[in-house]
């Protein structure tokens, strides 16, 4: 689902935010993309997204290639923001269905298509809600509609839990799981929670100062009864959650 190869990005003002990762995930894998602030994860999710054009190196997301084909790139993958799309004043049923015929449903079409996410994220009946009245889940979770509208095979999550308690997180993880299960939806996560990764991933790659430094299923990464937070501080000789700055 992902192939990059040496895929790095460097700024205008020289920062080398990205220096050449090679990425491998396959079909129906929750990967996790964990490292402290500013080591690139933003950066090369953008990358990923086709929003922002890499430096070198190359890349397959999705089956289609990433710089000769983004608009192909584009239709088969969601992708949920750190801030979300979901719009405080507005029906969410209604701006969801305005998404979905700009995908090129027609409105019948569009409707059934908006009523199915909903159910499948839990969120029946909340077609009229808007997004100002939303608890941080569930708010969450008309994040992730939006991105599921056109069916993506790829499911791209920035920091999809960030702020939610704990009921929560756990309760979105399990929409993630089933999305997996159910529609076999391959996703990639960044997040600053190491039990995030430990509950939720298949594997977690590892990244900092632009260079993946570690890579492999949280037990795997594990060893000697070290935990995630061990195996992190270890490589990287600083602690995630403490650079994260919102506790896990
Ligand atoms: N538009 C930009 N112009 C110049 N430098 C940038 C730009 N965007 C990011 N950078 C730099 O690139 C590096 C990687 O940033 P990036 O946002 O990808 O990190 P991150 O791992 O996502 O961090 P965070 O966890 O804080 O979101 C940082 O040093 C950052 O300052």
């Amino acid at each position: 689902m992902i192939e990059t190869l040496g895929l790095s990005k460097t700024f205008r003002n020289g920062a080398h935010a990205v220096r050449g990762v090679d990425i491998h995930v396959g079909q129906g894998e929750i990967v996790g993309f964990l490292g402290p602030n500013g080591a690139g994860k933003t950066t090369t999710m953008r990358m990923l997204t086709t929003l922002l054009r890499p430096t070198s190196g190359t890349a397959v997301v999705a089956g289609r290639d990433l710089l000769r084909e983004p608009a192909e790139v584009r239709r088969r993958i969601g992708y949920v923001s750190q801030g979300g799309a979901v719009n405080p004043f507005t029906p969410l049923g209604e701006e969801l269905e305005l998404q979905a015929m700009l995908h090129g449903l027609t409105r019948d079409r569009a409707r059934a298509r908006v009523r199915e996410v909903l159910a499948g994220l839990d969120l029946a009946g909340t077609r009229d809600a808007i997004g100002a009245t939303l608890s941080g889940g569930r708010r969450r979770r008309f994040d992730i509609a939006f991105a599921l509208l056109h069916e993506p095979a790829l499911l791209f999550l920035d920091e999809p839990t960030t702020g939610l308690d704990p009921q929560s997180r756990a309760n979105l993880w399990d929409h993630v799981r089933r999305l997996r299960a159910e529609h076999d939806v391959t996703v990639f996560l960044t997040t600053h929670y190491l039990d995030e990764a430990d509950a939720l991933c298949d594997r977690v790659l590892i990244i900092d100062h632009g260079l993946i430094v570690a890579e492999g299923a949280p037990a795997e990464l594990k060893t000697g009864g070290r935990t995630l937070d061990d195996v992190f501080l270890d490589i990287t000789g600083r602690s995630l959650r403490e650079e994260a700055g919102h506790g896990a």
